[in-house]
């Protein structure tokens, strides 16, 4: 893991109480962010993605049990943190775009009021100054003719500005941390491409370390530097981005490779990974919760005890059997 992570990330263990029993929803999760890295969490839909990005940012709900870890931005731990401190970290130190870019503004400020309410948050400034430093944080996500643009309502703006306008307030109060969650769900592949261009060219500039969540393989292997795979509340990979595509070491992360029409040679090598995560509510889950589903699965893997572990340098994987 990185020598000195802005985000770290450690044995992250939580479950969820619901009707139908607990929900063990994550399991020793960790992994770091440097500075100005841009890591990709990808896996299936329910693999855990959202939760941990919940995690750091404070947005769990009550039914949510921390069990054990830690979580550290530049060192500061946030879980100890009280609802007020949480209140001021957030958008000062680490903010979040989600993926419903419109629906996560208020449809009854303009857009130029929302951003000017998280810089008031965190900066004691006159409405002159707050003014100049919306229109800062618009022509930094480069929205053009920003002083008309700031009086606009959500619904007047297409879906890519609006996700503009998300990251300007996200970044307005200049954070060392940005999470994106889905960014570009939604958005045609043209302002899907604009966006991951802000989101990186910002990364670079401003040395942000960036978690990016996905579904999209083919998008985190070109926007992100590492990747972080998760497999029902496992991470089960963790490497470089070339490193990983080039040659995948867990079972699970070959297998989703395998399933991306743009990542294999032929469309006779398309598979599709076989059946689907296992209930979380089970309380006999296995040490590898990809050992149903897993061609390569051993007597070895039932034994309790997986970690992730070093297999190459930066590459970690949690696997009795790597390939
Ligand atoms: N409030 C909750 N109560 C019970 N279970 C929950 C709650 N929130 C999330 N979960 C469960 O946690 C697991 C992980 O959900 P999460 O949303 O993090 O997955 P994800 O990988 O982000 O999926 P997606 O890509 O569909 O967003 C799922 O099994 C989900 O049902």
């Amino acid at each position: 893991m990185s020598a000195n992570p802005l985000l770290s990330v450690r044995d992250l263990t939580l479950d969820f109480r619901s009707r139908h029993g607990t929900v063990h929803v994550l399991e020793n999760v960790s992994f770091d962010i440097a500075p100005g890295e841009i890591v990709g969490i990808v896996g299936e839909s329910g693999s855990g993605k959202s939760v941990t990005a919940f995690a750091i940012m404070g947005f769990l709900d009550k039914a949510a049990r921390v069990l054990s870890g830690d979580i550290r931005v530049q060192g500061r731990d946030v879980m100890a943190m009280s609802t007020r401190e949480r209140d001021l970290w957030r958008g000062k130190e680490a903010s979040i775009i989600f993926q419903t870019p419109r629906t996560a503004l208020n449809p009854i400020r303009t857009v130029g009021q929302q951003i000017g309410d998280v810089i008031a948050r965190h900066t004691p400034a006159s409405p002159t100054e707050v003014q100049e430093k919306v229109l800062q944080a618009m022509r930094q996500v480069r929205i053009p003719d920003p002083e008309r643009r700031m009086g606009a309502y959500p619904f007047e703006l297409s879906g890519g500005l609006c996700q503009r306008i998300g990251i300007a307030a996200a970044l307005a109060c200049h954070p060392h941390l940005l999470i994106a969650d889905e960014p570009t769900t939604g958005l045609d592949v043209t302002t899907q491409a604009e966006i991951m261009e802000l989101i990186r060219d910002t990364a670079r500039a401003k040395d942000l370390a960036t978690l990016l969540i996905t579904h999209d393989l083919a998008l985190a292997s070109e926007y992100c530097d590492r990747i972080v795979v998760m497999h029902a509340g496992h991470v089960v990979e963790t490497a470089p981005v070339a490193e990983l595509f080039a040659r995948p070491r867990h079972p699970y992360t070959a297998g989703l490779l395998g399933s991306v029409p743009s990542l294999v040679d032929s469309i006779q090598d398309l598979r599709a990974i076989p059946g689907s995560l296992p209930d979380l509510r089970r309380a006999d889950l296995p040490p590898c919760r990809f050992a149903d589903r897993c061609p390569r699965h051993h007597a070895d893997c039932d034994i309790p005890g997986l970690r992730l572990e070093g297999i190459a340098p930066n590459h970690l994987v949690a696997c009795r059997v790597p390939l």
